[in-house]
C-alpha cells in the first residue's frame, strides 16, 4: 500500500545474523596483510574477540567494541583522512568523490590493535582508527540519539525543578549561558529571570545565544490584542496548543516570549511537550505514529489586513523523524493553520484523521499541560520544533514581545560550549 511502500524506502537492512556468518572459521591472522579474497573472519588477537573483520565482494565487515559494522568500499575510499584526501585544517574533503571508481575494491587489508589499513588499486593507503569507525559508522549512529532529551508531562517537569537562569549570569558568564542551554536542550523550554521588561533588553537576551530570525512578523515583534495582523494571536481569544510558523518550509526553531505588561485577568501560557505525546502514540499505535511521520501536509498563512499581504505555504508531515534511528526532531502541529489536505488519497486521509485524533488526545491530556503565567522580567524560550504553546483567553491590556531564533545558531552556540546538540 501507499504508506508501506514509502516506509520501505527507509527500511534498515537487517543486522547480520551471527549464526549464518559465524560458521566461517575465525582465523588468527594477527596484523598480517591479507589479499582481498573470499569471505572469512580475521582477528587481531587470537585470544580476544575484540576485533575481527571479514572481506566480502562489495563491503568490509568489521566487529569492534561489540559493534558489528559493514562498510561499503566506496565509502571507505571516500572518507580517507590522508593529507591528499582531506584537509585537516579546514575539516573539508579534498578528494573528488566523483573520481572514485564505483566498483573499487581494496587491494590489501590489514588490521592491528587500533587501526584499519586499506591499500587501494592505485597504491594509495587509507588508515582508519577503529574507535573512529565505531563512532562514525551507520551501526554506531543507530545506537545513539542525536539529541539527548528528557520528555516531560507537568509532573515530570515540576519534579525536575529546573531552575530559571538569572539574567546577569546568562549575559555575563559562560556557565550561566551553558546551564540555560542545557535546560533548553533537555526540556525544550527554559526561563531567564530578572530581565528588564523592554523589547530592547529582550533583544539583547536573544542575541546572546543566536541570530534573530526575521520573519513577516518583523525582527523583534511586539504585540497586543489590536488585530493589527490578520491572525488570532492578535486578539484576546484563547489559543489551543500549537507550534508556530508551520506554514514555513522550515518552521522557526525557537520562540522567545516576554510579557511586558498585563493589566487584567487570564492570559496564562500553556506548554505541552509534543515529543512526550508523540512517544505515547508510538507506544499505543506505532502504525499511527508512522502515518503521522510519512503523510505530507500543507500549512498555510493567508493574510490581507491593512497593509499586510502574505501568503505562506509549508509542506511536511506532522512528525519528522530521522530515518536511521526513528528519533523525532520536529513536530508541526497547528490545527488553525493546517491547509486543505490534497496531498493524500481518501483512504489514507481517513487513517490520518484517526492518527491525528490519537495524537491530539495525548496532547490534550490535562496531566501533560504545563500552565505558566508570564510576568514582566521573566523571558521564556520555547523549542518550537518540540514544545507546543497555547494561551488562555484574557481581559485587559496585555503586551507581549519576543522573536524567533534560527535553530542552527542556537545549536551552534550550545556545541561551542561543549554540549551535545
Ligand atoms: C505573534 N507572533 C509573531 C509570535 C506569532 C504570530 C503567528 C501566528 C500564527 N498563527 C502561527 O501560529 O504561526
Ligand atoms: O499571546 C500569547 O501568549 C501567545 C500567542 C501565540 O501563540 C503566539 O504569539 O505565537
Ligand atoms: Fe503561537
Amino acid at each position: 500500500m501507499w504508506c508501506r511502500r514509502l516506509a520501505r524506502l527507509f527500511e534498515v537492512p537487517c543486522q547480520l545474523s551471527g549464526t549464518t556468518r559465524r560458521r566461517s572459521p575465525w582465523l588468527p591472522r594477527d596484523g598480517r596483510t591479507v589479499p582481498a579474497a573470499a569471505a572469512r573472519w580475521h582477528h587481531t588477537d587470537p585470544e580476544s574477540l575484540k576485533c575481527a573483520w571479514q572481506l566480502h565482494g562489495d563491503h568490509l565487515e568489521l566487529r569492534y567494541a561489540n559493534t558489528l559494522m559493514r562498510f561499503d568500499f566506496v565509502w571507505l575510499r571516500d572518507h580517507c583522512r590522508s593529507a591528499s584526501c582531506y584537509n585537516a585544517k579546514t575539516n573539508q574533503r579534498s578528494l573528488d568523490t566523483a573520481s572514485v571508481d564505483l566498483g573499487i575494491k581494496p587491494k590489501a587489508v590489514r588490521v592491528d590493535e587500533t587501526t584499519l589499513f586499506l591499500t587501494w588499486p592505485d597504491g594509495h593507503v587509507t588508515r582508519y582508527g577503529l574507535e573512529w569507525l565505531v563512532k562514525n559508522s551507520y551501526e554506531g549512529q543507530k545506537q545513539q540519539v542525536m539529541h539527548p532529551r528528557i520528555l516531560w508531562n507537568a509532573e515530570i517537569y515540576r519534579q525536575a525543578q529546573v531552575p530559571s537562569v538569572d539574567c546577569q549570569s546568562f549575559l555575563q558568564t559562560d556557565e550561566g549561558l551553558k546551564e540555560f542551554l542545557q535546560n533548553f536542550l533537555l526540556y525544550g523550554i527554559a526561563f531567564v529571570e530578572n530581565v528588564s521588561p523592554t523589547k530592547e533588553d529582550t533583544e539583547i537576551l536573544a542575541e546572546r545565544i543566536s541570530l534573530i530570525r526575521e520573519t513577516i512578523y518583523g525582527r523583534m515583534w511586539y504585540f497586543t490584542s489590536d488585530f493589527s495582523r490578520g491572525d488570532t494571536a492578535y486578539t484576546k481569544l484563547a489559543l489551543d496548543r500549537h507550534t508556530d510558523t508551520t506554514y514555513f518550509q522550515e518552521p522557526c526553531g525557537i520562540q522567545v516570549f516576554h510579557c511586558l505588561k498585563h493589566e487584567g485577568t487570564g492570559g496564562r501560557t500553556l506548554l505541552v511537550d509534543g515529543f512526550y505525546a508523540a512517544e505515547q502514540v508510538l507506544r499505543q499505535a506505532p502504525d499511527q505514529f508512522e502515518l503521522l511521520s510519512k503523510v505530507p501536509l500543507k500549512h498555510e498563512y493567508v493574510e490581507n489586513v491593512g497593509d499586510c499581504h502574505n501568503h505562506m505555504i509549508g509542506v511536511g508531515p506532522v512528525l519528522n523523524v530521522y530515518p536511521w534511528n526513528n528519533e523525532l526532531y520536529l513536530i508541526r502541529y497547528n490545527n488553525y493553520d493546517r491547509a486543505v489536505i490534497n496531498t493524500v488519497p481518501y483512504d489514507v486521509v481517513h487513517r490520518w484523521y484517526a492518527a491525528h485524533r490519537t495524537l491530539t488526545a495525548e496532547l490534550r491530556r490535562p496531566e501533560n499541560e504545563l500552565w505558566v503565567k508570564l510576568k514582566p522580567g521573566k523571558a521564556l524560550f520555547i523549542d518550537n520544533w518540540r514544545v507546543l504553546h497555547g494561551r488562555e483567553a484574557f481581559t485587559g491590556y496585555r503586551q507581549l514581545c519576543g522573536c524567533y531564533l534560527t535553530r542552527d545558531d542556537v545549536l551552534n552556540t550550545a556545541r561551542l560550549l561543549g554540549l551535545q546538540a
